[in-house]
């Protein structure tokens, strides 16, 4: 079937789900304390809650604002019966997650945590926005269909499109994993702009619908600068809402220190990974903790750490691909929930993680105006302030200072994404990405 006819054969049938099943069980915060099952279609719709003892009029196909036809998928269109008839837990009002990218292999990993509580808590309801495009509208339609059928209590609505102002049409987090891959032969400014289209019109549609708060993660590939793209392209979004997505960086860069020190991973603390999340990326052994000691007096072997424990963690992505086949996808969609969880829950105390964030206002002297990782605290509301009581030597300096310097050059290459005049693509030539070898 051709594509077109395939997009419009999948509308109609979305549009017949919707008139079929009546309304789309979205809910407002006042539904508190409701029970919530699906609803049969032999029975009138309607919604009942406990506290408020709130009772929507019955919604029929007929009286339904046609927007909100194409604005569900299958089972997720079904109304709700919200009658309380036993003690519940308290609901939070639903958050809209979009997702692009969200039938690749990074996705098909997230979106199931996502749907199971296990980012946002047990008492948040969810409704995910998945972007694809004509290449991948059927394979979305799939994944829409493993997400019914893994009946998640949590998630109310899933909307699949390829418009991506649908589907960031009040999103509250975005979470941007569709870009294409370089492939061989393909110059790195290529692949920075081909992909900084794809961010820069992101960036324009989440500024003309997304909530004005809405948080921005950049997985997508080469994703500091595709993250800077995408910010300037979204004037109306505060800078400090997008970040590059380095925290698998950060995971695997406490997995080695783990067992090059002999200890279970979760004994290292305060990792902070500097700069571009590509091979010049620093992993920061001299502010990082093992058991609360700097981590130079728990490893004695500074050669290794400077050398092989760098090396490693830049390259892991690469090496990561020559077993497996395929680049890191299960651990990624991991470390996309740890950088969720990180902003809406609060830093232990003592403790940061990293993210890549815009610099401008950092308190290290590191260029302005690029989006570089470092290290942040949060205290569990969405937002993050940079850590002040980091420490330097020259050869994190050094390091930092050519992690900068790509990121510079990266961006004078997509000058004419950003609104900054003509591109000039001078980029380093050892510039590479953590899964190229
Ligand atoms: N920051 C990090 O730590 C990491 C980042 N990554 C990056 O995440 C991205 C996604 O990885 P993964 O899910 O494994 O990749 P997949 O190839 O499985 O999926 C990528 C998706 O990107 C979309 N896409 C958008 N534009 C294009 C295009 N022009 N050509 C081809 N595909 C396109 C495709 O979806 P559709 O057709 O729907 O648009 C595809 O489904 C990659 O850029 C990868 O490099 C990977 C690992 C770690
Ligand atoms: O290089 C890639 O495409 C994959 C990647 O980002 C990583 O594994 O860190």
């Amino acid at each position: 079937m051709a594509v077109a006819e395939l997009s419009s054969s999948l509308k109609t049938e979305l549009n017949f789900s919707s008139n079929t099943l009546f309304h789309s069980n979205r809910f407002s915060a006042d539904h508190r304390r409701c029970s919530f099952r699906p609803f049969h279609r032999s029975q009138t719709p309607r919604v009942t809650c406990s506290i408020n003892q709130v009772e929507a009029a019955p919604v029929t196909a007929k009286t339904e604002d046609p927007k909100s036809k194409s604005d569900c998928y299958g089972v997720f269109c079904l109304t709700y019966d919200l009658k309380a008839e036993e003690e519940t837990t308290s609901w939070k009002k639903l958050i809209n997650v979009s997702v692009s990218g969200a039938a690749g292999m990074i996705s098909n990993h997230l979106l199931f945590k996502l749907a199971s509580g296990e980012v946002f808590g047990p008492d948040q309801p969810i409704a995910l926005k998945l972007l694809g495009s004509e290449r991948s509208l059927q394979a979305l339609e799939g994944v829409a269909m493993e997400l019914e059928d893994s009946l998640f209590p949590l998630l109310r609505e899933v909307v699949i499109s390829i418009d991506p102002h649908e589907v960031f049409q009040d999103a509250e987090w975005a979470l941007l994993i569709g870009a294409k891959p370089r492939g061989p032969g393909m110059e790195r400014a290529a692949l920075l702009d081909i992909n900084g289209q794809i961010f820069a019109e992101q960036g324009k549609a989440l500024n003309a619908v997304a909530s004005p708060n809405v948080k921005v993660i950049v997985v997508g590939n080469p994703c500091n600068t595709n993250a800077l793209i995408c910010l300037k392209n979204a004037p109306k979004i505060p800078a400090k809402n997008f970040h590059a997505l380095t925290r698998l960086d950060e995971n695997r860069a406490k997995c080695q220190l783990a067992l090059k020190a002999g200890v279970f991973y979760d004994k290292v603390s305060n990792m902070t990974i500097w700069g571009n999340h590509s091979t010049t990326q620093v992993p920061d052994f001299l502010n990082a903790k093992i058991n609360g000691l700097p981590v130079k007096e728990v490893i004695k072997d500074h050669r290794w750490l400077e050398e092989e424990f760098t090396e490693k963690v830049q390259k892991r992505g690469g090496l990561l691909i020559e077993k497996w086949g395929r680049s890191s996808a299960a651990s990624t969609a991991v470390s996309i929930v740890d950088a969720i969880r990180s902003l809406v829950t609060p830093t232990p105390e003592g403790d940061w993680f990293s993210s890549g964030v815009y610099t401008t206002g950092n308190p290290y002297g590191i260029a302005d105006d690029i989006v570089f990782s470092m290290p942040c605290r949060s205290k569990g509301d969405g937002d993050y302030e940079l850590v002040k009581d980091v420490i330097f030597d020259d050869y994190l300096r050094k390091r930092i200072a050519k992690t900068e310097a790509e990121l510079l050059a990266e961006k004078r290459c997509v000058a004419h994404l950003t609104g900054e005049g003509i591109a000039v693509c001078d980029l380093p030539g050892d510039t590479m990405l953590p899964g190229e070898m």
